[in-house]
Parts: structure tokens; C-alpha cells; sequence
């Protein structure tokens, strides 16, 4: 492993297991996560890039019967510490909306954007503008700043100034995608999580949203999860490539596509895995 140096890691993942209810799909992973560097996670389908990616911001919280063990550290704090955890109850209580303030603040410093595009059945505005409500008080006029500045940021203003209040629905898919990365933003997390988010796009909307990402990294940690060894070569600064539930390689992407350093890893990036 190949790692950033300590002080510039926002989240770094160590020794984590997890469960899926007996069956266990990670095993002692260790991830670094640095500051304002886009970290990509590969590997074949089934390795656990998705398990270790909604660790980071606790979704599988959830879900009863899922449960992390290890260390998830957040700027030093572990959020893998009990009291942080949601009681499985009371969460059903609640009609499966976390309760808990710290898990719901995790959630705001750390955004989550899917596969699939998933914009909410509203205006464009309020795709954006329902979230910021959810944690901040914000004027007409403070709540039309936001909304500009986070289309801007994720490169989608220039395509929907003028129909703002239409629905986010009626959008085209690379649209919709980066509507939700500007409503993950709008929020203002430390970190964005993205699980495969060009899978369901074509070449020209995925080609828009890495420029996008690439963007934003200057403002924003992201950390990804794709299958598409090419996007993470060109995008990514630090590449994790796991296998059956294992962290095998880490390290500066400039040097993990060049000259892996595992037989697996090789195999791999070469397409002669399996
Ligand atoms: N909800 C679940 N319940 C039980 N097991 C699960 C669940 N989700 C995933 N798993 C198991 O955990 C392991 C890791 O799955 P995960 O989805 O994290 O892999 P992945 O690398 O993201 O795969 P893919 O690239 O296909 O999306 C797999 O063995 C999978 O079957």
C-alpha cells in the first residue's frame, strides 16, 4: 500500500469487517481517503466496492442485521462508535428515517450519488432546495443562490437556467445524474461517495460528468466506485483494487495502471481475470 501521508486523510478506513447478516463481505480493509483527490475503487463484481463505499456515510444503518466492525475515522473521530450508531427500532418507528442527529449530520458531510440516476418527482429547484431546507434555514433569495451556485458546480446551469421549475424528470439521463451530483453538493458535504454513477450513461454524458467530478475535486474529497478502468486511470488520483472482500492494492493511480504490483491486479487490468 501506497498511501496519502495521515494529515491529509478526511476518512481512512481501518481494519474494517462487515456483515451481511452471518456472511461476511469485508475483511480487515483498510482505506486512506485524501483531501480533495478523487479515490477510485475497482475490482471484479462481488469483490465489496459498493459494501465499503456505503459504509463511509453509514447507509447500511438501514438495513437490520447489517453491521461494520473496525474503525472509520472522519477527520480522527470513529464513526464506527457506538454511540453513533441508530437503534434498529426505532428506526422502523420512524418510517426508516434516521433519528439519530449524528448519523443524519454523517450523512450531510458525507453525500451519496447512485448507479442510477435518481432525481426526486419535483422541479429541478426543489430537487436542490429540498435538501438544503432538511439542514439550514435559507432565505428565497439565499435559497436561489444555492440552487445557481450547485448547478453551476456540476456543470448543469447552463442546460436548465431557463426551466428551473419543470420537473428534474423530464431531464435526459447524463442530466439527471449530474442534478443529483448538484444536490449531493448543495448541501455542502466534505465528501461525495458516487457508486458507479456513469454505468446508465452514454459516452458523451459520462465524458461531461468525469469533467465535472474533476472540477469538483478542488472543493470536495469524492471517492468512486467503477467498473470502467479507463475512467479510473483518468480521473482518479489513488486507486483501491479489491478482491473477494479485500483491500489487495493501494496506491497513486499514475502507478497502479502502469505497473501493478499483484498478479490479480495485473490479470485485471489486462481483462484476463477469470
Ligand atoms: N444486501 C445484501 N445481502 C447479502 N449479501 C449481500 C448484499 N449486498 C451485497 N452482498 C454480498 O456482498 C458481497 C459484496 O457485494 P458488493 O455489492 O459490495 O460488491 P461489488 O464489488 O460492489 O459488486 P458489483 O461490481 O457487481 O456492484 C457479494 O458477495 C454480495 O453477494
Amino acid at each position: 500500500m501506497v498511501a496519502p501521508p495521515q494529515s491529509e486523510r478526511v476518512v481512512d478506513v481501518r481494519g474494517l469487517d462487515f456483515f451481511y447478516g452471518k456472511n461476511q463481505a469485508l475483511f480487515n480493509v483498510d482505506l486512506p481517503v485524501a483531501r480533495n483527490q478523487i479515490t477510485a475503487l475497482i475490482g471484479p463484481s462481488g469483490c465489496g466496492k459498493s459494501t465499503l463505499l456505503r459504509t463511509l456515510n453509514k447507509i447500511y444503518d438501514l438495513y437490520p442485521g447489517q453491521r461494520a466492525t473496525g474503525q472509520i475515522l472522519f477527520n480522527g473521530e470513529n464513526m464506527l462508535n457506538p454511540r453513533d450508531e441508530v437503534d434498529a427500532s426505532q428506526m422502523a418507528n420512524a418510517g426508516g428515517v434516521p433519528i439519530k442527529g449524528d448519523v443524519a449530520r454523517l450523512r450531510a458531510r458525507i453525500g451519496m450519488v447512485f448507479q442510477r440516476p435518481t432525481p426526486f418527482p419535483m422541479s429541478i429547484y426543489d430537487n436542490i432546495a429540498f435538501g438544503v431546507r432538511l439542514h439550514q434555514k435559507a432565505s428565497k433569495a439565499e435559497m436561489d443562490e444555492i440552487v445557481e451556485r450547485s448547478l453551476t458546480r456540476a456543470a448543469l446551469w447552463n442546460e436548465v437556467k431557463d426551466k428551473l421549475h419543470t420537473s428534474g424528470l423530464g431531464l435526459s439521463g447524463g442530466q439527471q445524474q449530474r442534478l443529483c451530483v448538484a444536490r449531493g453538493i448543495a448541501v455542502e458535504p466534505e465528501v461525495l461517495l458516487l457508486d458507479e454513477p456513469a454505468s446508465a450513461l452514454d459516452p458523451m454524458s459520462t465524458a461531461k460528468l468525469e469533467a465535472t467530478l474533476m472540477e469538483l475535486k478542488d472543493s470536495f474529497t469524492i471517492v468512486i466506485v467503477t467498473h470502467n478502468l479507463q475512467q479510473a486511470a483518468r480521473i482518479s488520483d489513488y486507486t483501491g483494487f479489491m478482491l473477494l472482500g479485500k483491500m489487495v492494492e493501494f496506491r497513486p493511480s499514475s502507478e497502479a495502471f502502469i505497473k501493478p504490483e499483484t498478479e490479480a491486479m495485473r490479470d485485471y487490468v489486462t481483462g484476463r481475470y477469470g
